[in-house]
């Protein structure tokens, strides 16, 4: 089977729609909803169609397709900047520590202070691979793309690069950390809150959101619980990014208290690891095992393939057909 990563088109909305109702609903980046999965893609071939390699509020959504059936398989995005035209809020957790010394006692009260510390960043989301194609690999091919994209257009992006996984649910679909403490101040319960928030984006939640440091021993038991633990399903989608080089530093979603990872651009594993060189031979002995990207903007592809070589290369024929790369051709590339 061969598959390829590559820039989404206009064309894609049927595909992605039809994908947008496996997610089983909750995910913010692929709601089951023409209008805004139109929304997006327009948004994505402006920002593939940007001439000016700056960063911006811009969303490169990346396709997964199977070549030989023609059918997507899976999506990833990348927000090159968040925060640019409405504030990118997140809850950090702090410390609070008072002494009295007429009880001799010191406490340490654990807060949630509402900031936008992250603003300005780069944040990759809306991984979905298709059930049907998943722990082949596929589902690394697509969410390392995204890292050789930015690598391949490296003034487009930010400083720093977030991830955001979703929070805790329980059983009957509520959110423990909603429940506890933005709930309270909506008048709505957690799915219908997180319909309109898939729609109409994050906005009104910021907007409504108590501003004041909130003191976590004052949350009920159960919001407490979850305050930074992604729910099971988002287990694989951290380990990849852990093995990036993404870290949690304390910072959490203030809609379901989730976890968001961080890591500085140039450190993440699949960029610094990454080298560029040029095609000296299309076919030839198998080689190593490798994510290769080639192109720029629409032109981007990404693949696994067989190379050999270092400052020269071999690539596999099937790999060299996937990229649409020739002999003489540059790719950058890096180890599986
Ligand atoms: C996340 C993906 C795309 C991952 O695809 P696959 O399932 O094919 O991945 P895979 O190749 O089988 O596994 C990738 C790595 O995760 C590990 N892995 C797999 N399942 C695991 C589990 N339950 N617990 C811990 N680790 C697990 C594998 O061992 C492997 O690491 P080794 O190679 O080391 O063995 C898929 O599962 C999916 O579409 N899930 C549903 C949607 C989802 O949860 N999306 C993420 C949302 S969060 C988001 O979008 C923000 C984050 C982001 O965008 O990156």
């Amino acid at each position: 089977m061969s598959f390829v990563v590559r820039p989404s088109r206009a064309s894609d909305l049927d595909a992605l729609y039809e994908m947008a109702k496996l997610t089983g609903g909750g995910f913010t980046n692929l709601p089951p909803d023409r209008r805004a999965l139109r929304n997006r893609l327009k948004a994505s071939e402006e920002a593939f169609g940007k001439s000016a390699d700056v960063p911006g509020p811009d969303i490169y959504l990346l396709i997964l397709e199977n070549l030989e059936t023609g059918r997507i398989a899976g999506t990833a995005q990348i927000f090159a900047q968040v925060g640019q035209v409405f504030p990118f809020y997140s809850y950090r957790l702090g410390t609070l520590t008072q002494h009295s010394r007429e009880l001799e006692r010191t406490f340490r009260a654990e807060m949630l202070t509402l900031t936008t510390d992250y603003e300005g960043a780069s944040e990759v989301g809306g991984l979905f691979l298709h059930p049907r194609e998943r722990a082949g690999g596929l589902g690394l091919l697509l969410a390392r793309s995204r890292y050789l994209f930015i690598r391949q257009h490296r003034a487009r992006f930010a400083e720093r690069v977030i991830a955001e996984l979703r929070g805790v649910i329980d059983e009957a679909g509520g959110s423990p950390f909603w429940d506890g403490l933005a709930g309270k101040f909506f008048g709505m319960g957690f799915q219908e809150a997180d319909e309109f928030n898939a729609v109409n984006g994050h906005q009104f939640i910021a907007d409504l959101m108590p501003k004041h440091p909130i003191y976590i021993a004052m949350l009920p038991e159960a919001a407490r619980h979850v305050i930074g633990l992604p729910h099971p399903s988002g287990r694989a989608a951290m380990k990849m990014l852990e093995a990036e080089g993404f870290r949690h530093e304390g910072y959490v979603d203030i809609f379901d208290g989730g976890p968001t990872m961080a890591a500085r651009t140039d450190t993440i594993r699949s960029i610094a690891g990454a080298t560029i060189a040029p095609v000296a031979r299309v076919g030839g002995e198998a080689g190593r095992r490798a994510l290769v990207a080639t192109g720029r903007l629409t032109g981007f592809r990404c693949a696994f393939a067989d190379l050999s070589g270092g400052d020269v290369l071999e690539i596999d024929a099937a790999g060299a057909a996937a990229l649409g790369v020739r002999e003489g051709d540059e790719v950058l590339h890096v180890e599986r």
